[in-house]
């Protein structure tokens, strides 16, 4: 299949109602996690876009059921499953292929997992998934891949070396199925976390402590069928911030999952952008000051990704290029991964004003007018970074390699198409 290219015609306003799709962080742990139970599950909102789906090819290959009943609805049932040598192609394709460790090892008793892929932004550490599985009784094994044994999993008081998104759902996975209590400590709390936490209890699993960084797992569950719906992405909505920030248009964006946007509403303040919640409506008004807010005493202020429930790593990008429209200084600081703030060149030869201090610190002096350019999308935040800047620049920009941005955001020059903005979707052309 021919990558796919946008060419985006910049410039003009958007406005109008969008939705938020489902969480792709949530729904990938919880697509695995349907192999815990050998009952039906059925899962509404799932995100239709190419994490998902490979994920679903993943779990079919061990000899799930998944069927997509509609759109967003995916239908799966475990009866039966074997842990079969997984294929190293489609488990490169995304990071979430880790996410299978866990209810493979609990179902199954062994797992042979090849390498996992997913965004190339830095370094991407399976040690704390190999810890946290190890102490809940399996034997790990690597080579050219990861194997991992448990004929027998046993609840243990887990403190995670950091509280890595990934290896905090492995282990709350394996937990739910192993035998006696498990409390993690230090785990990680992120909305996605939550979610796949709600949707064990909702299968039968008895967690206290969701939200927060210490789990207590009551297990072996009894586990039953569930239907169950993926939560807002709490990304797609930051980003969608960003859009109608850049291009100074009112937006609302409806079921925006309000009850999570704390952190992110708070750093776009910083920016100079403050939104309105209406209901579970999260209203982003025209007439924003973008006025970078200084530091008390007039200090130059920053914006840093922490774990939740501070701003999100995933917002970085999309801060990044908002902040080239705002008045005023302001560090970035991306905290977790090393290669994340490289894609600042092609902002830089758009017109932005920043200095890379270093791979985790930018300067961003703005406001500064962009103008068109042809780039490739690097991760999808980046990629979806570089089409917030597109569509906010004078004249037009090509950005390849947007199957990247697709990993993550469902039809999105459809959806932003219909608020007025001007890409059009092709096969990408050489040279
Ligand atoms: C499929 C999925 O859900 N992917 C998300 C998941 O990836 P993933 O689970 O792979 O990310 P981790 O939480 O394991 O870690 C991300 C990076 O941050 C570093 N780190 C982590 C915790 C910490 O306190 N300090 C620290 O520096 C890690 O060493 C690693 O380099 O979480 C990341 C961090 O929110 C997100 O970017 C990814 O979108
Ligand atoms: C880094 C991301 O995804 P993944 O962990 O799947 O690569 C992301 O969603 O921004």
């Amino acid at each position: 299949m021919a990558p796919i290219q946008y060419i985006v015609e910049g410039g003009h306003r958007l406005s109008g109602s969008i939705e938020p799709s489902g969480n792709k962080n949530s729904a990938l742990p919880i697509i695995a996690a349907a192999l815990l139970t050998e009952h039906p599950v059925t899962l509404e909102n799932v995100p239709r876009i190419r994490d998902t789906e490979t994920l679903v090819e993943l779990i079919r290959s061990v000899g799930a059921s998944a069927e997509w009943t509609a759109r967003n609805t995916l239908h799966i049932h475990a009866k039966s499953i074997r842990a079969a040598d997984l294929d190293p192609e489609l488990c490169v394709r995304i990071r979430a292929s880790i996410l299978l460790a866990g209810p493979l090892l609990a179902r199954c008793g062994e797992v042979m997992l090849p390498p996992p892929g997913g965004d190339v932004i830095g370094r991407r550490r399976l040690d704390t998934h190999v810890l946290a599985l190890e102490q809940l009784g399996a034997k790990v094994t690597a080579t050219d891949r990861l194997e991992f044994r448990a004929p027998k999993l046993a609840g243990a008081d887990v403190f995670l070396d950091e509280p890595s998104v990934t290896a905090t759902e492995n282990a709350l996975v394996a937990a739910v199925a192993a035998d006696g209590v498990t409390i993690l400590r230090n785990a990680a709390s992120e909305p996605h976390v939550q979610d796949l936490a709600n949707f064990l209890v909702a299968l039968g699993a008895k967690i206290e402590g969701i939200g927060t960084n210490t789990m207590i797992v009551y297990g072996p569950a009894t586990l039953g069928e569930a239907t169950y719906r993926i939560q807002p992405d709490h990304i797609e909505v930051g980003s969608l911030i960003g859009l109608a920030a850049v291009t100074r248009s009112p937006l609302r964006i409806t079921r925006a999952g309000v009850e999570h946007l704390h952190s992110i509403r708070m750093g776009f303040e910083r920016l100079g952008i403050v939104c309105r919640i209406e209901g579970d409506d999260l209203i982003v008004p025209s007439n924003q000051t973008l006025k970078i807010q200084d530091d008390f005493g007039g200090h130059v202020p920053k914006l840093e990704d922490q774990p939740w429930p501070a701003f999100p790593a995933d917002l970085m990008s999309i801060a990044i290029v908002t902040a080239t429209q705002c008045e005023g200084v302001i560090l970035m600081f991306e905290k977790m991964f090393e290669s994340r703030m490289f894609f600042v060149d092609k902002l830089i030869a758009m017109g932005a004003r920043i200095v890379l201090c270093d791979p985790h610190r930018a300067i961003i002096a703005g406001p500064s007018r962009l103008h068109g350019a042809t780039m490739t999308s690097p991760d999808i935040r980046a990629g979806m970074a570089m089409l917030l800047a597109a569509v906010c620049a004078q004249g037009t920009s090509t950005i390849n390699n947007a199957d990247q941005i697709e990993r993550g955001y469902e039809r999105i020059e459809e959806r932003l198409n219909a608020l007025g903005a001007k890409i059009k979707r092709v096969p990408e052309r050489k040279g």
